[in-house]
């Protein structure tokens, strides 16, 4: 197998004396698509936001291609950041910049691209998700749900991420609207070699996109010593894990 593209090595995150990450060791390899599951509360935004570098562990290491983001100046920081899409819950639009704006904005901030090709890449992309030429010049607020969340998507994919993450990316969408998603997620993939990391509620997003998933437990529910990472396999192995817990979450039923 290749070298793991992100590696989380012993990582602990704390806010003050609340604990939310213990002793959590993950490799993510080039190209696979990883899901996050658990419920709320157990650290899945964390974990995104440490492989940014957006959040410092508190304990252990991440490391990205092999060096530690600690080791990382701001240049480097922000050239490694470049490399990574994110679409947020909310497609954190700027609410003030028409849809071509949004798409062009990360590229114009990155310079050195010229005023035709950002225009290309914003068409490309805009066209790639889905959307229709009309909708370049509209504000954000004039956009539905899913028409928002396709721009954020347009706007990660416009630098040609190597890591694309999202942060519930289809939670908040009718069921038709979730499945557009989903699909934009899996051709995003075949499309391209993107690494994927994707926090969801969705076992219906998990079973569509992800070759691999890894469920989280809330530490304040486990005794000391007990992994927090309850399952780490694939989608199609959930419902017969060996852990209760897995099997309850994964049916929707409350744990103890
Ligand atoms: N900046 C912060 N300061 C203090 N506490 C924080 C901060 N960020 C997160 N937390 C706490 O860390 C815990 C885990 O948060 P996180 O957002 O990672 O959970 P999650 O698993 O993504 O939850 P959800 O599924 O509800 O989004 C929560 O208890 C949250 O209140």
């Amino acid at each position: 197998m290749s070298e793991p593209l992100i590696q989380l090595q012993s990582v602990g995150v704390r806010f003050g004396t609340h604990d939310v990450l213990r002793g959590v060791s993950l490799d993510i390899f080039p190209q696979q698509t990883v899901a996050f599951i658990g419920e709320s509360g157990c650290g899945k935004t964390c974990l995104l936001k440490l492989v940014v570098g957006l959040l410092q562990p508190t304990a252990g290491d991440v490391l990205f291609q092999g060096k530690s983001l600690r080791s990382l100046n701001e240049k480097e920081l922000t050239a490694m950041r470049l490399r990574v899409g994110f679409l947020f819950q909310s497609a954190a639009l700027f609410d003030s910049l028409n849809v071509f704006d949004n798409v062009a904005f990360g590229l114009k901030a990155k310079g050195g691209v010229a005023e035709a090709d950002v225009s290309a890449r914003v068409v490309e992309r805009l066209q790639e998700v889905g959307l229709p030429d009309g909708v370049r010049v509209k504000m954000p607020s004039e956009l539905s749900g899913g028409m928002r969340k396709r721009v954020g998507l347009a706007r990660a994919l416009a630098l040609d991420p190597n890591v694309m993450l999202y942060d519930e990316p289809t939670t908040g969408l009718d069921p038709v609207m979730t499945d557009v998603i989903n699909e934009l997620i899996l051709q995003t993939r075949t499309k391209r070699p993107v690494t994927s990391v994707i926090v969801t509620h969705e076992m219906r997003t998990v079973h569509k996109v992800a070759d691999r998933v890894v469920m989280f437990y809330p530490l304040s529910r486990l005794a000391e010593g007990e992994p927090q990472m309850i399952y780490d396999g694939p989608p199609d192995g959930l419902a017969t894990a060996a852990d209760p817990r897995v099997r309850q979450f994964v049916e929707g039923r409350a744990g103890a």
